[in-house]
């Protein structure tokens, strides 16, 4: 196992030990959720768990936790005791960008009904700055997609349609994703906002005041970060 993937999996099992039984817990997407639904798996598994239901972020989470033997349902209305979830940019204040995984709009749904936001990644995640280093993942329909980008670049907004193996990227949902890149991003919220009520786009993955915690490993030992 990489090292990274080690830390990743550190902070998982973090995470899970705030899992009490009978709760409701919110399953995140992406390669650092994978392995906090595993350990879930596992204490259904020997019984040190009990009653848990889980609801996933994503098909693939969903596939997984069954694989491994976490009782799913359908999204609906609960409120989930704990969502655990990765990140793909955490700010000192634990405002976040996600969605690289494709994953926000669900993430985005399920995860503001979380009474505690969890978040697990590596030291690799954590920023000054929000946008520091990765792209804004922005949801978008295909619908009228280049006229939804003439309003995205209008914004400021760089970068370019997600691709995978020279397709492009479709969503859960069945939708486009826009990496967008910004020269600086001053005021979040504003831009959170101003890109929210662009017409075409569904979400987008800021995830702005609402993880509770972060489990953040590094080579030192796991951080537990707290926002103020
Ligand atoms: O859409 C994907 C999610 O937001 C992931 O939580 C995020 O991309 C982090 O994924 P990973 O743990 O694989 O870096």
């Amino acid at each position: 196992m990489a090292d990274l993937e080690a830390l990743k999996k550190e902070a998982a099992l973090r995470a899970v030990a705030l899992v009490e039984s009978g709760m409701c817990v919110g399953l995140g997407t992406g390669s650092t959720a994978k392995y906090a639904i595993e350990e879930l798996g596992r204490k259904i598994s020997s019984g040190e768990l009990t009653g848990i239901i889980g609801v996933a972020t994503s098909n693939a989470s969903e596939q997984l936790a069954r694989e491994v033997g976490v009782p799913v349902e359908e999204f609906d209305c609960q409120q989930f005791d704990v969502a655990i979830d990765g990140a793909d940019e955490i700010a000192p204040n634990l405002d976040l960008i996600k969605g690289l995984g494709g994953a926000l709009t669900r993430e985005k749904l399920l995860e503001l009904r979380a009474h505690r936001l969890v978040i697990i990644a590596d030291h690799t995640k954590l920023v000054k700055r929000i946008g520091e280093k990765a792209p804004i993942p922005v949801e978008i329909v295909r619908f009228g997609v280049a006229s939804t980008l003439e309003r995205l670049r209008d914004l400021g907004a760089g970068g370019e349609l997600r691709s995978r193996g020279g397709e492009h990227f479709v969503t859960d949902n069945g939708n486009l994703i826009f990496d967008a890149r910004f020269a600086r991003i001053d005021d979040a919220s504003a831009l959170a906002r101003d890109l929210k009520l662009t017409a075409g786009v569904v979400e987008t993955g800021l995830f702005l005041g609402m993880a509770e915690r972060a489990f953040v490993a590094t080579p030192e030992g796991v951080r537990e970060l707290t926002r103020a």
